[in-house]
């Protein structure tokens, strides 16, 4: 059963770059199908508008709930999960895009202006799953490049998505700690070797030398990441 996902946005040339690459072969696959929705076309007003002032007042707009609901009624089941990208949602991270790529149906609904009427998603919450989803702890112009993001980081942990699985088990943030560094030809470049080690063919000694410098970049670049932190 492929996985379906459905993006409604008012910017849909944000998704083009889904076309490409890695994304592009898993919809060619048939491992997932991406359908993209302009939130425009659900409007009844000859101007399409899907915003209006804040109640309660202060700064931006905020999008009006109908034509949300007439787009996500356009494609919601009941095998649905609707992902809402917000800066005040639970933070996205890599167990939860494994949640994610498992899922039968996601629907992301990409705000823009200062965010979308809150009754949205207390409508559907009580019909389907649904989740507000931050990427990280700063505030973007919307949610279309947060939903590109949790896209692509769920679609590669897709069951045949990616032709090498094995790549998945070392990859930083499924072990404790981040990644060790890579290195390729040429052994030496502009004066930089790569560590002997590296060139020794002794794996245990490969292996080890691997644990301590994803150990040593853990410690410098993500404490927070050390086990027992
Ligand atoms: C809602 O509160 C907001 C306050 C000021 C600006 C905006 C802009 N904005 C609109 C829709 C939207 C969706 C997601 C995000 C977002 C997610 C993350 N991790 N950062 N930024 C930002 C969004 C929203």
């Amino acid at each position: 059963m492929p996985l379906r996902i459905d993006v409604i946005t008012i910017f849909p040339d944000y998704f083009a770059p889904l076309q490409l690459s890695l994304m592009g072969k898993a919809q060619q696959s048939g491992l997932v199908t991406i359908a993209i929705h302009d939130l425009r076309e659900f409007t009844s007003d000859r101007h399409r508008s899907v915003d209006d002032t804040p109640y309660g007042g202060g700064a931006g707009m905020v999008m009006t709930p109908e034509p949300w609901g007439q787009a996500i009624d356009a494609v919601v089941t009941d095998q649905s999960t609707l992902i809402v990208p917000t800066p005040a949602g639970k933070l996205f991270s890599q167990p939860v895009a494994a949640e994610l790529a498992h899922s039968t149906h996601l629907i992301f609904a990409c705000g823009r202006y200062e965010g979308i009427d809150q009754r949205v998603v207390e409508y559907y919450r009580p019909r389907i799953d649904v989740r507000e989803l931050s990427i990280g702890d700063y505030v973007l112009a919307g949610g279309d490049v947060a939903t590109l993001a949790m896209i692509e980081a769920s679609v590669r942990l897709v069951p045949g998505v990616l032709g090498n699985p094995e790549s998945l088990v070392e990859e930083s943030h499924q072990l404790p700690g981040v990644e060790y560094p890579s290195y390729t030809k040429p052994p030496t470049w502009r004066g930089l070797d790569v560590p002997e080690v590296l060139l020794s063919g002794h794996h245990d000694q490969i292996a080890r030398w691997r644990a301590e410098q994803s150990t040593i970049r853990t410690t410098h670049n993500r404490p927070d990441l050390l086990p027992g932190s």
